[in-house]
C-alpha cells in the first residue's frame, strides 16, 4: 500500500533500511570470520500478527545475511516439550540466537520458556536477567518493538528530557519496556492500561503518546493533543471494506493525523523497523557469544604459545 505523501507520518521503512544495510555489513564480516549469523524463531500454535511478524523475518535476514530457521509447533505441545527443544537451539553452536513469538497458549508459562533461552542467544533481551538491563540503563539490546518506537520518536527530532510521555498498553513485551527505555532518555512517563479510569484523560496531555493495546481504532481524535507525536504499535488484522483482510493499528489514523504533529503509519510504521531491530540486536548477541568464545580459547591460545 502506498502512503500519501505527507510530512506528518513517521516512516519506519526508511530508518529499517539503513540498519539492514548496517547488519548486511557486519553480518557479511562475521560470516568470513568463521562465525555465520542464524536466527531461530519459535512459533507456537497461530496468531495473525505472529505470521505477519515471522514472513517479514524471513525475508529482511535474507537480505541481511544473516540464516534464519521457522520452527513451529502445535498449540497443544507442553511446556516440557518445547524447553527441550530451546534447550537443544542452546547447546548448537551455529545457533546465534532464538526469538520466541508472543503470544504462546495461555497452559504454557511464557516466563518459563524466556527463561530457557540462553542469555547469550536471547535476541529480544526478554530472558528474566536480561530484560534488568534496561532498567540499569544498558540499552544496547532492547526488546525489539519498544526500541523501534523509541527510534522513530527520536525521528521527530523532539527533546525528550522531560517530555510528557503516555503509553497505552502494559505488557512485558512492548509497553514496559518502552517506560523504562525512555525513562533513561529522561522522559517523564505515564502508563495507562486496562484499569486506568480514564485512558483519554491521561492521553490528552501527552506530548508523545505510545499505544500497543491490540484494539482497531481505540484512541481517537478527541484523546489527542494537538501537535502530540503519536506511535502506533498495534498490529490487527481485520476485514476491510473490499472484503479483503487488512493490517491496522490501535489509532484512528484518518482522524487523529488532522491533529497530531507525527503519526507512525500502520502498515509501514513501527513495524518495518521491528524487524530491523530484530536483525540488529542478532548481530549484537553474535559478538558477545564472539567475546565470550575468544576469552575462553583465546587464552588457552596464548598459553599454548608461551
Ligand atoms: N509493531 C510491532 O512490532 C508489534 C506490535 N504488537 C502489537 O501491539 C499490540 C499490543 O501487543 P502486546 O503488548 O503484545 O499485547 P498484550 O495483549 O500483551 O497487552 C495489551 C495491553 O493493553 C492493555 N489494555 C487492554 N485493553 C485496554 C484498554 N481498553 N485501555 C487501555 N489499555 C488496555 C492491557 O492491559 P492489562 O494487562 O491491564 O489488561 C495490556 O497491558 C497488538 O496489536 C500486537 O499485535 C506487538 C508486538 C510488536
Ligand atoms: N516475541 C515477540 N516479539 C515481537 O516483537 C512480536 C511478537 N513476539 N509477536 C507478534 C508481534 C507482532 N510483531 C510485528 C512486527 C513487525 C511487523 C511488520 O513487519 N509489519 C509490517 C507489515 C507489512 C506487511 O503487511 O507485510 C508493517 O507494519 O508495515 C508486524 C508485526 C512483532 N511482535
Amino acid at each position: 500500500m502506498s502512503l500519501p505523501d505527507d510530512s506528518r507520518y513517521l516512516r519506519g521503512g526508511p530508518v529499517a533500511q539503513r540498519i539492514i544495510a548496517a547488519v548486511r555489513e557486519d553480518a557479511a564480516i562475521a560470516t568470513a570470520e568463521g562465525f555465520p549469523p542464524k536466527l531461530v524463531s519459535i512459533t507456537v500454535g497461530d496468531t495473525a500478527a505472529v505470521e505477519v511478524y515471522v514472513r517479514n523475518q524471513r525475508a529482511k535476514a535474507a537480505l541481511a545475511g544473516i540464516e534464519f530457521e521457522e520452527r513451529r509447533f502445535p498449540a497443544d505441545i507442553t511446556a516440557g516439550e518445547l524447553e527441550a527443544a530451546i534447550h537443544g537451539l542452546n547447546a548448537d553452536p551455529r545457533v546465534t540466537g532464538i526469538i520466541i513469538q508472543r503470544p504462546v497458549p495461555a497452559h504454557i508459562p511464557i516466563k518459563t520458556l524466556q527463561a530457557a533461552v540462553h542469555p547469550l542467544k536471547d535476541v529480544e533481551g526478554m530472558h528474566p536477567a536480561s530484560i534488568g538491563n534496561i532498567v540499569y540503563n544498558q540499552l544496547d539490546l532492547a526488546p525489539c518493538t519498544a526500541a523501534a518506537s523509541v527510534e522513530l520518536l527520536k525521528e521527530t527530532g523532539l527533546d525528550l528530557k522531560g517530555l510528557e510521555v503516555v503509553i497505552v498498553g502494559h505488557s512485558e513485551i512492548v509497553g514496559k519496556p518502552i517506560a523504562f527505555l525512555l525513562m533513561s532518555e529522561g522522559a517523564t512517563v505515564t502508563v495507562c492500561h486496562h484499569m486506568t479510569r480514564s485512558v483519554a484523560a491521561h492521553a490528552r496531555r501527552a506530548d508523545a503518546l505510545f499505544v500497543a493495546v491490540g484494539r482497531p481504532r481505540l484512541i481517537k481524535a478527541d484523546m489527542v493533543k494537538p501537535g502530540a507525536a503519536v506511535i502506533d504499535i498495534g498490529i490487527n488484522s481485520e476485514i476491510g471494506p473490499d472484503g479483503e483482510s487488512r493490517i491496522v493499528g490501535d489509532v484512528d489514523t484518518d482522524s487523529v493525523k488532522e491533529v497530531a504533529s507525527w503519526i507512525t503509519p500502520v502498515p509501514g510504521g513501527v513495524g518495518p523497523l521491528t524487524v530491523a531491530i530484530l536483525l540488529r540486536n542478532t548481530m549484537v548477541a553474535l559478538s558477545r557469544q564472539r567475546a565470550l568464545y575468544q576469552a575462553t580459547y583465546g587464552v588457552v591460545d596464548k598459553l599454548a604459545a608461551e
